[in-house]
């Protein structure tokens, strides 16, 4: 995926090729531009091997005819198979540039490299895939914007949709290449701006650029992190591993439980986690972790709420806390939920994660991290980043470990968006590095050389 990329929605893409033809820029030429994009990825990546290409009645069909017309022309072998006729406008004239023949799916013989010029941001309907999945079934997959059949904002397949093992983004990313069912789909993603100027509030993950303590730090200065215990002990330790390793100067850990994971890791009673929540010199309070929903434990969260210290409220603290009372908070605070916490909190609603989760922001004057598969990080402002992490993420406790990290970098940047990115581009990193099979133990030990990686 490519780092730091805007991502529009349909019509942000729509607005700004129209911005294009105000400087003169008309879509013929854009479509030009589109069509030796996908030419040359298609060239490299069939590699000798016969093409078909599937054209669609819109302009995704006539990047895909100006692509045929191209290699052609460069001596690959080319077949064309469509699925009704581009009717007006730039994608007609392109049609009428290919002088080969044209037959529709379902009489077109398979080949090994198709390129899918079906449909892209116009898809509005479900469709019928049946004759154009027989003609992907064993072939190498080259979609042109979008795999054929996705909602561009919404990322949800509409029927039959194609699964790319390559995607040549056009312009900008959508939502669809990063969100959702569809990013799933995409394969690996290209992006080829095509010369459209594009400016959007939402962008991937980029690696952060993560300094060395300056000479002069000490344990204090560097950020002292509290991980506040609870019923689950293993969590809040997993948490406190990871704030440590995360880059924290100090490490306090109030629980039931006395075994920290590390030796460096302070311990604490629980019944001095009043006492905890109240130390001035804490720059990040973790609470959720294994914290359980007792009594005491809703005390806990009220109390953190309270505070002015930045907070970070993952787990059990989300089903303890209310919108209005993380809305009255001035100090920074992050809540990472997974979906289910998501829902449970702000609502499960229709519309995408994306806008979703903006809400949530606004809504609570925190900064969200959604979690999951594709992980959506919103701040009130409405800036948005989208990872998508590894799927080994998928196993317990994981989750406790982006909490770790997510409160040790607010106590080094004392910045909650930016805190959360780095938290977020760590984890994933360290997923990476721990690879196949992880456990979430796997994970703070990598952190480090993750780290290392951001100078
Ligand atoms: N962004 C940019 O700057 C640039 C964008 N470019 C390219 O343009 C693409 C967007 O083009 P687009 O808007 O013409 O839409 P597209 O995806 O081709 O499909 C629309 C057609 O499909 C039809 N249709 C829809 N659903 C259907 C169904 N279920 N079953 C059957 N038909 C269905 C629909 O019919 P209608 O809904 O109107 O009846 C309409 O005819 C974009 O992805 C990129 O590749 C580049 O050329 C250059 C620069
Ligand atoms: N399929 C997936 N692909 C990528 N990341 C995932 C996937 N499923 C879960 N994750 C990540 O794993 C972590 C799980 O967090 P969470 O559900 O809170 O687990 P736990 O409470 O067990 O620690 C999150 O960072 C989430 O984004
Ligand atoms: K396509």
């Amino acid at each position: 995926m490519p780092a730091g990329a805007p991502i529009l929605s349909a019509a942000q893409m729509a607005a700004a090729e129209a911005a294009c033809a105000a400087r003169g820029i008309v879509p013929a030429d854009l479509m030009e531009r589109a069509a030796h994009a996908v030419a040359r990825e298609a060239a490299r990546f069939a590699a000798g091997r016969p093409i078909l290409v599937l054209a669609g009645p819109g302009n995704n069909g006539g990047d895909a005819y100006g692509a045929a017309c191209l290699l052609r022309a460069a001596g690959c072998d080319v077949r064309v198979a469509a699925l009704g006729e581009p009717r007006a406008g730039a994608a007609a004239a392109m049609r009428a540039r290919w002088a080969g023949p044209v037959t529709s799916l379902a009489d077109a013989p398979p080949r090994p490299f198709v390129i899918d010029g079906l449909f892209g941001t116009g898809m509005s309907r479900a469709f019928d895939g049946e004759a154009a999945a027989r003609l992907c079934e064993d072939a190498f997959i080259l979609s042109i914007d979008l795999p054929s059949g996705i909602d561009a904002d919404r990322g949800a397949a509409l029927g039959d949709a194609i699964r790319a093992d390559v995607t040549l983004a056009l312009g900008s990313l959508k939502f669809a290449h990063v969100a959702g069912e569809a990013a799933s789909r995409c394969g690996h993603v290209l992006l080829d701006p095509i010369g459209i100027d594009v400016s959007s509030s939402a962008r991937t993950i980029a690696r952060p650029r993560i300094n060395p303590p300056a000479a002069a730090e000490h344990k204090y200065s560097r950020g002292l992190v509290c991980v506040i215990g609870g019923a689950m002990g293993g969590a809040a330790r997993l948490a406190a591993a990871a704030a440590a390793r995360g880059g924290a100067g100090y490490v306090v850990l109030a629980s039931d439980d006395r075994r920290t994971p590390l030796d460096a890791i302070v311990h604490r009673e629980p019944d001095a986690r009043s006492d905890t929540i109240a130390d001035v010199r804490t720059s990040a309070l973790l609470i959720g972790p294994g914290l359980g929903r007792d009594a005491a434990a809703r005390a806990a969260c009220a109390q953190a709420l309270a505070s002015d210290l930045p907070l970070v409220l993952d787990g059990d603290a989300l089903a303890l806390i209310s919108i209005a009372a993380l809305a009255a908070r001035r100090s920074p605070t992050i809540l990472t939920p997974h979906g289910g916490e998501f829902d449970a909190l702000f609502g499960a609603g229709d519309a995408p994660k994306i806008a979703r989760t903006v809400a949530a922001a606004r809504a609570s004057g925190a900064v969200v991290i959604h979690k999951g598969a594709d992980t959506v990080i919103a701040d009130p402002e409405g800036n948005v980043i989208v990872a998508n992490p590894p799927s080994w993420l998928s196993t317990a406790g994981t989750g406790d470990v982006l909490a770790g990290l997510v409160a040790a970098r607010l106590a080094v940047t004392h910045a909650p968006m930016r805190a959360a990115c780095e938290a977020v581009w760590l984890h994933q990193r360290a997923a990476g590095l721990a690879g196949a099979a992880l456990v979430a133990d796997d994970l703070p030990m990598h952190v480090p050389q993750a780290i290392a990686e951001c100078r």
